[in-house]
């Protein structure tokens, strides 16, 4: 009597567990898939509406860039543009590479027509915090140089204000020796905390494509005047740059999941 129940009640718990997990992938690859199909939307659109002929365009980094720069490579070759890329990180460069697009350089290129580029977190003030992939640095300065900087970007990063719904705080590029007193000084100064951003595939810490550290500061005040908070960080010995983007971005597009693009000027 016993065993003779025992088998259908396996039969059960299997396919109780079999439809979990199918159900588990199904929303997990749907997820995953409109992510990537917002990313690509937007950065197509970025593309097509902000690249010309006979242009300097900066490239920026991250994985909503390799959209941009596989739609600026099929332009390129059907409409046999004339662009110059001028890459914000050694991920951009080798994008630019592989696509066989014209590498230029800010010694011959100091002036850019538009940079499109990903960012973490954008407010409605279009203010960005952008650094997730550590390319901070090199990233302001190609925003700087650029007449437009563009942003791309999935829906999840379409904030009403900074951490909103990013997490992992403002990225903050330091030099090594001084990451200590840095830090202290930050949380002094505006509290919260502050962590040194860790390699994923190397014991220690991240070190840039300059060859510093990376300080992520989860800030406590979602108020704070980023213009004046910025300005107050980069004034403290040791640090290079942040990852707060005020007043340099003009347009963001947002991927919608439904494959629509938002646009927030
Ligand atoms: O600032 C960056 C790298 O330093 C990236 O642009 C930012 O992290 C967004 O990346 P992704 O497009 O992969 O979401």
């Amino acid at each position: 009597m016993l065993k003779s129940n025992l088998v259908p009640n396996l039969l059960r718990v299997r396919l109780f567990v079999s439809a979990n997990i199918y159900l588990h992938q199904y929303f997990y690859s749907k997820r995953t898939m409109s992510l990537e199909q917002a990313k690509q939307v937007a950065a197509y659109r970025a593309v097509d509406e902000f690249v010309q002929n006979n242009s300097i365009f900066g490239v920026g980094s991250g994985s909503t860039v390799v959209y941009a720069v596989q739609r600026l490579a099929e332009r390129v070759e059907t409409e046999n543009l004339k662009v110059i890329c001028i890459p914000t990180s050694f991920q951009a460069k080798q994008l630019i590479n592989k696509h066989n697009l014209v590498l230029g350089e800010l010694d011959t290129n100091p002036e850019i027509d538009v940079t499109i580029d990903g960012a973490d977190e954008v407010d409605s003030n279009l203010t960005l915090i952008k650094g997730g992939g550590g390319c901070l640095l090199q990233e302001k300065i190609v925003a700087s140089c650029s007449k437009k900087l563009i942003v791309i970007a999935d829906y999840t990063k379409d904030s009403k204000k900074l951490g909103d719904r990013y997490k992992k705080g403002i990225p903050i590029e330091v030099i090594p020796m001084a990451y200590v007193p840095i830090k202290n000084k930050i949380i002094s100064l505006f509290g919260g905390e502050i962590k040194l951003r860790s390699a994923v595939a190397k014991a220690g810490p991240v070190v840039t494509d300059n060859g510093n550290f990376i300080l992520d500061w989860m800030f406590a005040d979602q108020d704070l005047d980023w213009e004046k908070v910025n300005n107050a960080i980069k004034m403290i010995p040791g640090v290079v740059e942040t990852g707060l983007f005020v007043k340099m971005c003009c347009k963001a597009y947002f991927g919608q999941p439904e494959g629509t693009v938002k646009e927030t000027n």
